[in-house]
């Protein structure tokens, strides 16, 4: 497992570590983890040159030691000292040790073209502007001296990319877009929230001596290596009703593979016995895709309620199936809610519960529910109509807003949030980086999937992996994220860099999970 911690976490931690260090210990490790790794990128690039951008703070008093590492090891080192305040605002110690080093130093301030030419002369760049002090954002001058940056150079975020919310809750465009980022102790939200994960780049952890192992996590990614501790394994005493039984209401006479995709994904997950419940057409497919399926309702240990599921249909075989849907929805057996279901969510729930829309479902979730909240009508006509009567304005005025698709994709973690907070569930929002949000447990993150995964019918293959998980026992917040990281890692294999398909990955499931379980069991303890 992956933790990353708040800034105030860190600071404490730091704090602590400092009272039993000798005064700036703690910045000299970084400094040295640091130089260590750029000293590796110039080795592995065959580059020569490299330029510190220095910020006011202790994040460019590291980046000031290890460009002095650096000129010691004989590059040509040069930095930029960043604040208006040029030298007198920068970290004094560091800067006599760059100097002492031979490190040719220069102010942006009042010489901010000659600056550029320097930073653009750079085979190697450490950020050195703002770390976890930093607010999310670049000043104009800092921004210039970036843009100045090589497209061909190494770009080294010392900490974290400076211009980035450290929080990770912030999105901005206007930050560093870092090769890699070298961050000092724990990483922190930043590096594993969307806000920021792609300007991090590849992430090194340079182990200063602080101690967070105690320290509640803000932010959570599972490895391969946390699947032999999560996976419900059988032992010998198990049975298929003891190992949890699933129940599938999903596909209809319009979307009929969808139940294809949500019972063979269950399947390959080993789950001890499936139940489906659905219209003819997609009856007939299950049948023959998943032999192993029993069609019709019974006793079970969680249901995946949607994929699919066709809302609309008003036949009678459709208002059986979304009768049944309703059921299991109305149940106290944790359930899996994707796709059509979602429009089945009425608010609070009080079972254990995983909602997993993709941004616009969740648009459109956040919006009805937040209407209904209100007491609003279904804010699908959240817009105010022309000509409206006074009674119609004044109810106008006080519906929520409609939330967009756009919305939720600039702040992906507040909406999943807002929804948690709505309904008590947990939310699991995909994307490229997928979020797990519960209340009162660290967000967990996984980004384990490549693009080819944005493929119809892939959503419908992780609501059945996620089902198998809560059947067999996991909490929602456990089987939901476990779901999205074996799915991703599957979708990775499968793909080896080419196109995916949804029946492909629901396929991949089984030898995935084996060879995560065989690595576990060769760990060493
Ligand atoms: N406290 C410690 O002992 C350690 C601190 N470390 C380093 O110290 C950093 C934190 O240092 P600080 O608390 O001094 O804070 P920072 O160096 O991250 O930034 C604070 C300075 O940046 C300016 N600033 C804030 N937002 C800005 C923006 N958007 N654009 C331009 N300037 C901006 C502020 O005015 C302030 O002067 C960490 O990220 C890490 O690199 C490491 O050396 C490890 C040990
Ligand atoms: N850019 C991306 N990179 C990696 N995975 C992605 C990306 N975009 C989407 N995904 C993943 O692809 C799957 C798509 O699911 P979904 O949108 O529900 O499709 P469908 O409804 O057709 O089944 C999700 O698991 C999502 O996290
Ligand atoms: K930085």
């Amino acid at each position: 497992m992956i933790r990353a911690h708040s800034v105030e976490s860190v600071r404490a931690a730091e704090a602590a570590a400092m009272a039993q260090l000798p005064e700036g210990e703690l910045m000299s490790r970084a400094a040295l983890g640091l130089a260590e790794v750029a000293a590796a990128r110039l080795a592995d690039t065959d580059g020569t040159t490299v330029v510190g951008l220095i910020g006011a703070g202790d994040n460019g008093g590291d980046t000031l030691y290890a460009v002095a590492h650096l000129a010691e090891s004989g590059f040509a080192c040069a930095v930029v000292l960043v604040p208006a305040s040029g030298r007198e605002g920068v970290h004094a110690a560091g800067l006599a040790a760059a100097e002492a080093a031979g490190v040719m130093v220069h102010e942006a301030a009042g010489a901010a073209a000659a600056a550029a030419e320097v930073v653009a002369e750079a085979d190697v760049v450490l950020d050195g502007i703002v770390g976890i002090g930093g607010r999310p954002g670049l000043r104009p001058d800092a921004a210039r001296l970036v843009d100045a940056v090589d497209d061909d150079a190494w770009v080294i975020a010392v900490d974290l990319a400076s211009g980035l919310d450290p929080a990770g809750e912030e999105g901005e465009d206007d930050a560093v877009w870092a090769n890699e980022t070298v961050t000092f102790g724990t990483p922190k939200p930043v590096h594993l929230l969307p806000a920021g994960e792609a300007a991090t780049g590849r992430l090194t952890v340079v182990d200063i001596g602080i101690d967070v192992d105690d320290v509640p996590p803000a932010v959570e990614r599972l490895t391969w290596d946390d699947v032999a501790g999560l996976w419900p394994v059988p032992g010998s005493g198990d049975d298929k009703y003891s190992r949890g039984v699933l129940g599938v209401v999903a596909g209809s006479e319009a979307y009929p593979g969808a139940a294809v995709l949500t019972t063979t994904s269950a399947a390959e997950a080993g789950v001890g016995m499936l139940r489906y419940v659905g219209t003819p057409t997609p009856v007939g497919l299950v049948h023959q895709a998943v032999p192993e399926a029993v069609v019709g309702d019974g006793r079970v240990q969680a249901w995946v309620v949607g994929p699919g599921l066709d809302t609309d249909a008003d036949d009678s075989d459709a208002r059986t199936q979304l009768d049944a849907a309703r059921a299991a929805l109305a149940s106290d057996l944790p359930v899996v809610v994707d796709a059509g279901g979602l429009a089945l969510v009425e608010g609070r729930r009080d079972v254990p519960t995983v909602l997993t829309p993709h941004a616009g479902e969740l648009a459109r979730l956040l919006t009805r529910l937040e209407a209904a909240a209100q007491g609003t009508d279904d804010a699908t006509s959240a817009a105010p109509e022309p000509g409206p009567s006074t009674d119609d304005a004044r109810s106008s005025v006080n519906r929520p807003a409609e939330v967009t698709a756009d919305d939720v994709k600039a702040d992906r973690l507040g909406h999943a949030r807002r929804l948690v907070a709505l309904t008590g569930a947990t939310v699991l929002l995909k994307g490229a980086t997928t979020l797990v949000v519960t209340d009162g447990e660290p967000v967990r993150s996984q980004a384990d999937a490549p693009p080819w995964l944005a493929t119809a019918g892939a959503g419908d293959v992780l609501s059945g992996v996620i089902g198998a998980l809560l059947a067999a026992g996991l909490t929602p917040h456990d089987a939901a994220s476990l779901g999205a990281m074996v799915h991703g890692v599957t979708a990775d294999r499968v793909s080896g860099g080419g196109p995916l398909r949804a029946l492909a990955v629901a396929h991949g499931i089984r030898p995935t999970v084996r060879d995560l379980l065989a690595r576990g069991r060769s760990a060493p303890s």
